[in-house]
């Protein structure tokens, strides 16, 4: 008779362990406290390296990422890898659902490419620093005077240092199964430097991923590198319809993607 009040003492953690809540939350925290362990692993190892902040930091950041995916249970299918077999500094700009995009980022960053990110991220521990000194130009999306002003003083360091730059268009993370319109920065800053575009799209995380849902399963993710799109002799009076124009390529591509991924069921092999 004493023992049956433990009874529920042992299911409880047997449930939570097995509910999609628990693995969501679990997954979540051990994302974060991972990237943040990297990140501090990363951070001696780069001011030994380069002496500061040097977006040939991004290699060995990319290097230590890679293996990530496979503690969550993801996999990444490319295509498209001869999109980014171009020379010289170009504007990568995908779309953006959840911190989770800095995996498949990783899988397919090309060498001199870092990113532009709101400014807080700075703050993120030794994330926030390890951001840093792999080059990532911070803006402040709430004054669009100043983040106009870091991404024309971005155009010029892209050709003087020969950069490339992965924007988020959508200028912040959805998950609403489609893509948000697109703000017009990433395009004013490829006009400026008159370098070209190459679009990605990630397919849809809904089939394993839902934030709202605390669902967290293993999933397929694909990663489709699209033909890029130039901007030689384009002006800032070019600008909507080359926004317009890579929303619709990337559109298309994200439905397209998203409507054949793979369902997960249970851990995936890689
Ligand atoms: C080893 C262990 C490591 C562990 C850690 C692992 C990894 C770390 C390393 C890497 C991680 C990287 C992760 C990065 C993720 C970051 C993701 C983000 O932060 S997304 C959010 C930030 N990004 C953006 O917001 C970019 C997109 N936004 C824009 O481009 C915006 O346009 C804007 C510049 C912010 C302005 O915003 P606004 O809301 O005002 O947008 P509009 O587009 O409507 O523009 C208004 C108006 O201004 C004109 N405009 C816009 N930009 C420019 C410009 N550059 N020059 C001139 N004019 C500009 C625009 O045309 C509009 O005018 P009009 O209406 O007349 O056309
Ligand atoms: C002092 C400690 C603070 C802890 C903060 C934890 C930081 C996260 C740590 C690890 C996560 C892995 C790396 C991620 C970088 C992801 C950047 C990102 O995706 O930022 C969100 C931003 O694009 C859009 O934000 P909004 O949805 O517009 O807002």
């Amino acid at each position: 008779m004493d023992v049956l009040w433990m009874v529920p003492l042992l299911l409880i953690p047997l449930l939570m362990w097995t509910s999609g809540a628990f693995v969501f939350y679990f997954k979540k925290f051990f994302y974060v406290a991972w990237m943040m362990c990297l990140a501090l692993l990363a951070i001696p190892l780069c001011i030994l390296k380069s002496g500061g902040r040097d977006v040939e930091n991004m290699r060995l950041i990319r290097s230590l990422v890679r293996h990530v995916k496979y503690l969550l249970g993801l996999r990444f299918e490319v295509s498209g890898w001869e999109h980014l077999q171009t020379e010289g500094p170009y504007v990568i700009i995908s779309n953006h659902q959840s911190s989770l995009d800095v995996l498949g980022l990783m899988e397919i960053l090309p060498d001199r490419c870092t990113m532009i990110a709101k400014k807080e991220l700075i703050y993120a521990g030794t994330v926030g620093l390890i951001c840093w000194l792999g080059g990532i130009v911070f803006i402040n999306r709430k004054k669009t005077s100043d983040a106009k002003s870091v991404m024309a003083d971005a155009a010029e360091t892209m050709l003087k240092d020969q950069i490339r730059l992965w924007v988020f268009p959508e200028g912040t993370r959805n998950q609403n199964g489609d893509l948000l319109p697109f703000k017009k920065g990433a395009f004013h800053l490829a006009v400026q430097a008159q370098v070209p575009i190459i679009p990605v799209v990630f397919s849809s995380y809904r089939s394993f991923y839902l934030r709202k849902e605390k669902q967290f399963k293993s999933g397929t993710i694909r990663l489709k590198i699209l033909p890029k799109i130039e901007t030689k002799g384009l002006t800032s009076d070019d600008v909507s319809d080359l926004c317009d124009k890579s929303f619709n390529v990337m559109h298309s591509a994200f439905l397209e993607t998203s409507s054949s991924v793979p369902q997960s069921n249970g851990p995936v092999s890689h």
